[in-house]
């Protein structure tokens, strides 16, 4: 029934962060993103340049470095190694997917932690597992804001992740079963090979789809009532035109839940924004000087 306004949650974070930005400018520090793409996936290019504006938008300075495809894998950990030793530089982000000839899990080691803005080191995944997050990764993070902004509050409730990628599904997990606040949920994991998927997403109150599959979630799959975080991105062709679904059958899901993402305007611009929170928060601590985080 209810839309959940992404870009008007995110709009608020980003006036959060400016404030925070100021702060630290206000102490000598001049808080920077860097974003690294070395990627053929054609939709990276307009998300590494969305998040480039982003960091117009806050005051913040924004740094991206282009590693050409056909380079050897050897030039991005370079530009990661050069990046950690920049003191000038506080949150990097390597889009994903990289091109094949380069090792994913090596560049997600080679980023130092404390520069981690996406929250995807193997320290700092162990940290959110353990129940001590430093960043907590963007989408799940911007997903809980927006239950909060809802006044959906997970505790006691039942959740279904549809999806177990190391992006969404797992972090999103971890961060509802996890106590604190946006969590203290009763979680289940669930993906495309669950036998009886709609058996387990009727018994949710919420619903967190991210199986990466266009409009997987129809409306005889959630409970009336339900909230439903639609995390999919997907660009289809239908009726000779290319546009953007999520994860949910939209059309169908909305009479039936009692809140739900769109898709544009929901989760996407939640992720954006927490990575500009990540960002001053790892500039905060790398220079020990304390904001006020949104
Ligand atoms: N290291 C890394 N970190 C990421 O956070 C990361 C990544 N790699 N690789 C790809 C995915 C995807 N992602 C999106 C974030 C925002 C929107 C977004 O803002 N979408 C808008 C508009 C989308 C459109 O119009 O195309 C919306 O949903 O309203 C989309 C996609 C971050 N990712």
């Amino acid at each position: 029934m209810t839309d959940i306004d992404g870009n008007a949650v995110a709009a608020e974070i980003r006036s959060g962060v400016a404030d925070c930005v100021e702060t630290l400018q206000a102490e000598g520090v001049d808080p920077a993103l860097a974003t690294v793409l070395m990627s053929d996936d054609p939709a990276s290019e307009t998300y590494v340049s969305m998040k480039q504006n982003d960091c117009e938008e806050v005051g913040m300075r924004g740094i991206h470095v282009d590693v050409d495809n056909d380079a050897p894998a050897e030039e991005l950990y370079d530009t990661i190694d050069d990046l950690n030793a920049d003191d000038g530089v506080h949150g990097i982000l390597v889009q994903m997917p990289v091109v094949d000839h380069v090792d994913t899990r090596r560049v997600l080691r080679s980023v130092n932690p404390a520069k981690d803005v996406d929250g995807f080191h193997p320290e700092n995944v162990g940290r959110l597992v353990a129940g001590n997050p430093r960043f907590k990764p963007c989408t799940p993070h911007g997903i809980q804001r927006l239950l909060a902004s809802a006044d959906v509050d997970p505790e006691g409730k039942e959740a279904v992740v549809v999806g177990r990628s190391d992006i969404v599904g797992k972090p999103m997990a971890n961060l509802l079963f996890g106590r604190g606040e946006g969590g203290n949920a009763t979680t289940t994991v669930c993906h495309s090979r669950t036998d009886d998927l709609a058996s387990h997403t009727r018994r949710a109150d919420i619903v967190v789809a991210a199986a990466g599959i266009p409009e997987f979630i129809t409306a005889d799959m959630v409970s009336e009532g339900a909230t439903v975080i639609d995390v999919g991105i997907n660009r289809i062709e239908r009726d000779g035109e290319s546009t953007l679904v999520g994860d949910v059958d939209y059309d169908e899901v909305h009479e039936k839940a009692g809140a739900i993402t769109p898709v544009p305007g929901g989760v996407g611009p939640m992720t954006r924004a927490m990575l500009l929170y990540n960002t001053v928060k790892a500039a905060s601590e790398q220079h020990g000087v304390e904001i006020e985080l949104p």
